[in-house]
């Protein structure tokens, strides 16, 4: 975060942004918003999130210009955040990591963000990649979606006990993988992803945890368009603040082409003054 910032831009050519931006809606409109983007972002903001699924439903050719869209940010010197929420058992999810984190490969990444729901220890394949290949995982944990809460906010029994939150749970053992894997480094290579929108009380989420070195980081989305404001980002995420990648897509392509530069301008001069 030092080198990148915490400012990250997410790509997400929905129908009606490439429509405002006079694009086609087809894997050629979706190419040309990433790329538009992409030569925004160079020198000022540090990463991208491009949404894969804008890209996958143009099919076969959808995933063509994901590649050279991965491949324009790689050459802006950018971090490229594959959100693709992948989770399967942990063979087929090796293929997944295969795919999305293997140097060399077509989608390769920096980082992906992946689904615990079938539990933490599938994990095993691709938290090894991680390693290998000095990538990372953002795991979904509290997710920035209001319907989310029913199965996130469960909490699990132990015996007669009620242990965590199924959130708290999943944040927790990532900052345990950090630590058990710590190698020295500040940060671990486990995140975690925590919409900006939750209540961390409720989810049981132990900020506090995740800030004790190796630090955890936290993915957040939500701000902009799902509510969340940028200057509140201490307020909200507290000690972990400094381990949060403030990511937002739709509010910052809304107004277009030209409006994007002064999202950019506006949204970092906000951080730097949370921050500060
Ligand atoms: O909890 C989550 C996890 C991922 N997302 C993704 O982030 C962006 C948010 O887009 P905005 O336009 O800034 O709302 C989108 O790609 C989601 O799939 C999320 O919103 N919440």
């Amino acid at each position: 975060m030092d080198r990148y910032g915490h400012l990250c831009v997410g790509i997400d050519p929905h129908t009606y942004l490439l429509e405002k931006w006079n694009l086609p809606v087809s894997a050629v409109g979706a190419h040309e918003f990433g790329l538009r983007i992409i030569e925004k972002l160079e020198n000022r903001v540090g990463i991208v999130k491009p949404q894969v699924a804008f890209y996958e439903r143009f099919g076969a050719s959808g995933f063509k210009v994901l590649e050279d869209v991965f491949e324009a940010a790689r050459a802006a010197g950018l971090i490229v955040i594959a959100d693709v929420k992948r989770g399967d058992v942990g063979s087929t999810l090796e293929a997944y990591s295969e795919a999305w984190l293997t140097p060399g490969m077509p989608l390769e990444a920096d980082a992906m963000t992946i689904n615990p729901y079938q539990g933490f220890d599938t994990f095993r394949p691709p938290l090894e990649m991680t390693e290998k290949y000095h990538k990372g995982l953002f795991v979904l944990a509290a997710t920035s979606n209001p319907e989310s809460a029913s199965v996130q906010t469960a909490r699990r029994v132990r015996g007669s006990q009620e242990g965590r939150t199924v959130a708290g749970g999943i944040a927790a053992r990532a900052a345990r993988w950090n630590r058990e894997h710590s190698d020295g480094r500040t940060k671990g290579s486990v995140g975690v992803v925590i919409g900006a929108t939750v209540d961390l009380e409720m989810l049981d989420i132990d900020v506090d945890d995740l800030a004790t070195e190796p630090d955890t980081p936290i993915l957040a989305p939500g701000f902009g368009h799902q509510g969340a404001n940028f200057a509140d980002v201490r307020r909200i995420f507290g000690k972990s603040a400094d381990n949060v990648i403030v990511t937002s897509s739709r509010a910052m392509v809304e107004d277009g082409h030209d409006g994007l530069d002064r999202a950019i301008d506006t949204q970092l001069a906000t951080l730097e003054t949370a921050f500060a």
